[in-house]
Protein backbone atom coordinates (compact mmCIF):
# COMPACT_ATOMS: atom_id res chain seq x y z
CA UNK A 1 0.00 0.00 0.00
CA UNK A 2 0.98 3.51 -0.83
CA UNK A 3 -0.89 4.86 2.21
CA UNK A 4 -1.85 3.09 5.34
CA UNK A 5 -4.14 4.83 8.15
CA UNK A 6 -4.00 2.66 11.07
CA UNK A 7 -6.41 3.19 13.94
CA UNK A 8 -5.48 6.72 13.67
CA UNK A 9 -6.32 8.72 17.47
CA UNK A 10 -5.85 12.57 17.40
CA UNK A 11 -7.48 15.28 19.97
CA UNK A 12 -6.56 18.96 20.62
CA UNK A 13 -7.06 20.15 24.27
CA UNK A 14 -10.58 21.77 23.46
CA UNK A 15 -12.10 18.71 20.68
CA UNK A 16 -11.37 15.18 19.64
CA UNK A 17 -11.12 14.26 16.30
CA UNK A 18 -10.84 11.08 14.90
CA UNK A 19 -10.76 7.80 17.01
CA UNK A 20 -9.71 4.92 16.29
CA UNK A 21 -9.82 5.92 11.88
CA UNK A 22 -8.32 3.61 9.29
CA UNK A 23 -7.85 3.83 5.70
CA UNK A 24 -5.47 2.66 2.95
CA UNK A 25 -4.46 3.77 -0.61
CA UNK A 26 -3.19 1.93 -3.19
CA UNK A 27 -1.16 2.80 -5.85
CA UNK A 28 -3.01 5.27 -8.69
CA UNK A 29 -6.21 4.91 -6.31
CA UNK A 30 -7.83 8.26 -5.05
CA UNK A 31 -10.28 9.21 -2.27
CA UNK A 32 -12.32 12.01 -1.22
CA UNK A 33 -12.11 13.67 2.38
CA UNK A 34 -15.44 15.39 3.24
CA UNK A 35 -16.84 16.21 6.73
CA UNK A 36 -18.30 19.84 7.56
CA UNK A 37 -15.74 22.66 8.98
CA UNK A 38 -14.12 21.87 12.13
CA UNK A 39 -14.35 17.79 11.52
CA UNK A 40 -10.77 17.54 11.04
CA UNK A 41 -9.80 17.34 7.60
CA UNK A 42 -6.82 19.71 7.59
CA UNK A 43 -5.60 17.92 10.49
CA UNK A 44 -6.27 14.75 9.32
CA UNK A 45 -3.78 15.44 6.14
CA UNK A 46 -1.19 17.04 8.41
CA UNK A 47 -1.23 13.94 10.58
CA UNK A 48 -0.30 12.05 7.45
CA UNK A 49 2.43 14.18 5.93
CA UNK A 50 4.02 13.90 8.90
CA UNK A 51 3.46 17.18 9.96
CA UNK A 52 1.98 16.99 13.17
CA UNK A 53 2.97 14.18 15.67
CA UNK A 54 1.01 11.42 16.07
CA UNK A 55 -0.77 10.45 19.72
CA UNK A 56 -2.44 7.73 18.93
CA UNK A 57 -2.25 4.57 16.12
CA UNK A 58 -0.02 4.73 13.11
CA UNK A 59 0.54 6.28 9.95
CA UNK A 60 3.07 4.03 7.12
CA UNK A 61 4.23 5.21 3.73
CA UNK A 62 4.71 2.51 1.51
CA UNK A 63 4.20 0.05 4.75
CA UNK A 64 7.00 1.98 6.98
CA UNK A 65 5.89 3.73 10.14
CA UNK A 66 6.50 7.64 10.38
CA UNK A 67 5.65 7.45 13.89
CA UNK A 68 9.14 7.52 15.37
CA UNK A 69 11.14 8.95 12.35
CA UNK A 70 12.83 12.61 12.98
CA UNK A 71 12.85 15.64 11.43
CA UNK A 72 15.79 14.97 9.10
CA UNK A 73 14.83 11.70 7.90
CA UNK A 74 10.53 12.46 7.64
CA UNK A 75 12.01 15.30 5.77
CA UNK A 76 14.11 13.62 3.28
CA UNK A 77 11.60 10.58 2.64
CA UNK A 78 8.35 13.52 1.91
CA UNK A 79 10.42 14.83 -1.16
CA UNK A 80 9.91 11.80 -2.96
CA UNK A 81 7.07 10.33 -1.69
CA UNK A 82 4.17 13.45 -1.37
CA UNK A 83 3.19 16.10 -3.24
CA UNK A 84 0.91 18.91 -1.80
CA UNK A 85 -1.49 21.26 -3.38
CA UNK A 86 -3.73 23.80 -0.88
CA UNK A 87 -6.48 26.36 -1.45
CA UNK A 88 -3.52 28.87 -2.20
CA UNK A 89 -1.22 28.36 -5.33
CA UNK A 90 1.94 29.36 -3.13
CA UNK A 91 3.59 29.63 -6.33
CA UNK A 92 7.03 31.75 -6.11
CA UNK A 93 6.09 35.28 -7.71
CA UNK A 94 9.46 36.41 -9.12
CA UNK A 95 9.73 33.23 -10.92
CA UNK A 96 7.50 31.86 -14.13
CA UNK A 97 5.56 28.77 -14.42
CA UNK A 98 7.79 26.14 -15.31
CA UNK A 99 10.63 27.60 -12.96
CA UNK A 100 7.60 26.91 -10.07
CA UNK A 101 7.26 23.66 -11.32
CA UNK A 102 11.20 22.96 -11.96
CA UNK A 103 11.53 24.16 -8.27
CA UNK A 104 12.34 21.54 -6.15
CA UNK A 105 14.51 20.38 -8.73
CA UNK A 106 16.86 22.84 -8.58
CA UNK A 107 16.81 22.57 -4.95
CA UNK A 108 17.87 19.20 -5.51
CA UNK A 109 20.37 19.91 -7.91
CA UNK A 110 19.02 18.18 -11.20
CA UNK A 111 16.44 19.60 -13.25
CA UNK A 112 14.33 18.17 -15.74
CA UNK A 113 12.69 20.42 -18.14
CA UNK A 114 11.24 18.51 -20.58
CA UNK A 115 9.47 16.88 -17.63
CA UNK A 116 8.57 20.06 -16.57
CA UNK A 117 7.14 21.06 -19.85
CA UNK A 118 5.01 18.06 -20.38
CA UNK A 119 3.67 18.82 -17.14
CA UNK A 120 2.20 22.11 -17.77
CA UNK A 121 1.05 20.63 -21.16
CA UNK A 122 -0.70 18.12 -19.25
CA UNK A 123 -2.43 21.19 -17.71
CA UNK A 124 -2.91 22.86 -20.49
CA UNK A 125 -0.36 25.52 -19.89
CA UNK A 126 2.43 24.73 -22.59
CA UNK A 127 2.05 28.28 -24.24
CA UNK A 128 1.79 30.05 -20.91
CA UNK A 129 5.26 28.19 -19.20
CA UNK A 130 7.44 31.57 -19.59
CA UNK A 131 5.01 33.35 -17.82
CA UNK A 132 4.92 35.29 -14.12
CA UNK A 133 2.48 33.94 -11.59
CA UNK A 134 0.94 37.74 -11.96
CA UNK A 135 0.16 37.03 -15.68
CA UNK A 136 -1.76 34.07 -15.18
CA UNK A 137 -5.39 33.68 -14.16
CA UNK A 138 -6.40 32.01 -10.59
CA UNK A 139 -7.80 28.59 -11.95
CA UNK A 140 -4.09 28.61 -13.77
CA UNK A 141 -2.23 29.63 -11.21
CA UNK A 142 -3.30 26.63 -9.44
CA UNK A 143 -2.95 24.02 -12.42
CA UNK A 144 0.76 25.00 -12.45
CA UNK A 145 0.33 24.44 -7.93
CA UNK A 146 -0.79 21.22 -9.65
CA UNK A 147 2.04 20.26 -12.32
CA UNK A 148 5.04 21.35 -9.02
CA UNK A 149 3.72 19.02 -6.74
CA UNK A 150 3.72 16.04 -9.44
CA UNK A 151 7.20 16.60 -10.79
CA UNK A 152 8.56 14.23 -8.57
CA UNK A 153 5.87 12.00 -9.43
CA UNK A 154 5.57 11.37 -5.62
CA UNK A 155 3.93 8.71 -4.34
CA UNK A 156 1.22 10.74 -2.35
CA UNK A 157 -0.84 13.86 -3.13
CA UNK A 158 -2.58 15.48 -0.49
CA UNK A 159 -4.36 18.30 -1.85
CA UNK A 160 -5.96 20.45 0.90
CA UNK A 161 -9.50 22.54 -0.88
CA UNK A 162 -7.53 22.50 -3.67
CA UNK A 163 -10.90 23.85 -5.72
CA UNK A 164 -11.87 26.26 -2.60
CA UNK A 165 -11.17 29.75 -4.73
CA UNK A 166 -11.99 28.83 -7.81
CA UNK A 167 -15.33 29.00 -9.76
CA UNK A 168 -17.00 26.22 -10.92
CA UNK A 169 -15.68 25.46 -14.07
CA UNK A 170 -12.12 25.82 -13.22
CA UNK A 171 -12.73 23.84 -10.15
CA UNK A 172 -14.31 21.05 -12.07
CA UNK A 173 -10.86 20.95 -14.35
CA UNK A 174 -8.36 21.07 -11.26
CA UNK A 175 -10.38 17.98 -9.96
CA UNK A 176 -10.50 16.42 -13.43
CA UNK A 177 -6.57 17.06 -13.95
CA UNK A 178 -5.74 16.00 -10.74
CA UNK A 179 -7.44 12.22 -10.73
CA UNK A 180 -6.42 11.86 -14.36
CA UNK A 181 -2.51 12.75 -13.80
CA UNK A 182 -2.46 11.32 -10.25
CA UNK A 183 -3.62 7.73 -12.44
CA UNK A 184 -1.46 8.30 -14.90
CA UNK A 185 1.25 8.20 -12.48
CA UNK A 186 0.54 5.88 -10.59
CA UNK A 187 0.25 8.42 -7.51
CA UNK A 188 -2.16 8.04 -4.39
CA UNK A 189 -5.08 10.87 -4.61
CA UNK A 190 -6.42 12.65 -1.03
CA UNK A 191 -8.37 15.58 -1.38
CA UNK A 192 -10.80 17.07 1.10
CA UNK A 193 -13.26 19.57 -0.07
CA UNK A 194 -16.28 20.91 0.81
CA UNK A 195 -17.12 21.11 -2.68
CA UNK A 196 -19.12 17.11 -2.53
CA UNK A 197 -20.44 17.35 -6.15
CA UNK A 198 -17.02 17.78 -7.60
CA UNK A 199 -15.86 14.14 -6.40
CA UNK A 200 -18.89 11.74 -6.62
CA UNK A 201 -17.59 9.13 -8.53
CA UNK A 202 -14.81 8.85 -5.64
CA UNK A 203 -14.90 6.59 -2.97
CA UNK A 204 -15.17 8.90 0.45
CA UNK A 205 -14.20 9.29 3.43
CA UNK A 206 -16.25 11.66 6.00
CA UNK A 207 -15.77 12.80 8.88
CA UNK A 208 -18.00 14.48 11.66
CA UNK A 209 -18.12 17.02 14.08
CA UNK A 210 -18.06 15.18 17.61
N1 LIG B 1 -3.52 24.03 16.51
C1 LIG B 1 -4.74 23.83 17.01
N2 LIG B 1 -4.98 23.92 18.33
C2 LIG B 1 -6.20 23.72 18.84
N3 LIG B 1 -7.29 23.40 18.09
C3 LIG B 1 -7.12 23.32 16.77
C4 LIG B 1 -5.85 23.51 16.15
N4 LIG B 1 -5.99 23.36 14.82
C5 LIG B 1 -7.29 23.07 14.60
N5 LIG B 1 -7.98 23.05 15.77
C6 LIG B 1 -9.42 22.74 15.92
O1 LIG B 1 -9.64 21.42 15.48
C7 LIG B 1 -10.84 21.34 14.70
C8 LIG B 1 -10.54 20.80 13.32
O2 LIG B 1 -9.78 21.74 12.56
P1 LIG B 1 -9.37 21.44 11.05
O3 LIG B 1 -8.76 22.69 10.51
O4 LIG B 1 -8.56 20.20 11.01
O5 LIG B 1 -10.79 21.15 10.38
P2 LIG B 1 -11.26 21.22 8.86
O6 LIG B 1 -12.26 20.12 8.68
O7 LIG B 1 -10.07 21.22 7.97
O8 LIG B 1 -12.00 22.62 8.80
P3 LIG B 1 -12.16 23.66 7.56
O9 LIG B 1 -12.96 22.93 6.53
O10 LIG B 1 -12.88 24.83 8.18
O11 LIG B 1 -10.75 24.00 7.11
C9 LIG B 1 -11.43 22.74 14.72
O12 LIG B 1 -12.40 22.77 15.75
C10 LIG B 1 -10.25 23.63 15.04
O13 LIG B 1 -10.67 24.78 15.75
Amino acid sequence: MVLDVENLSFAYPEVELFDHLSFSLGEGEALALLGPSGSGKTTLLHLVAGLLQLQGGDVRWEGRSIAHLGEEELARLRLSYLGLVFQHHYLLAELSALENVLVTGYLAGSVDREWGLELLRRVGLEARAHLLPRALSGGERQRVALARALYKRPRLLLADEPTGSLDKRNAERMVALMKTLCRDLGTALLIATHDEHLVTDLPELRLGVQ
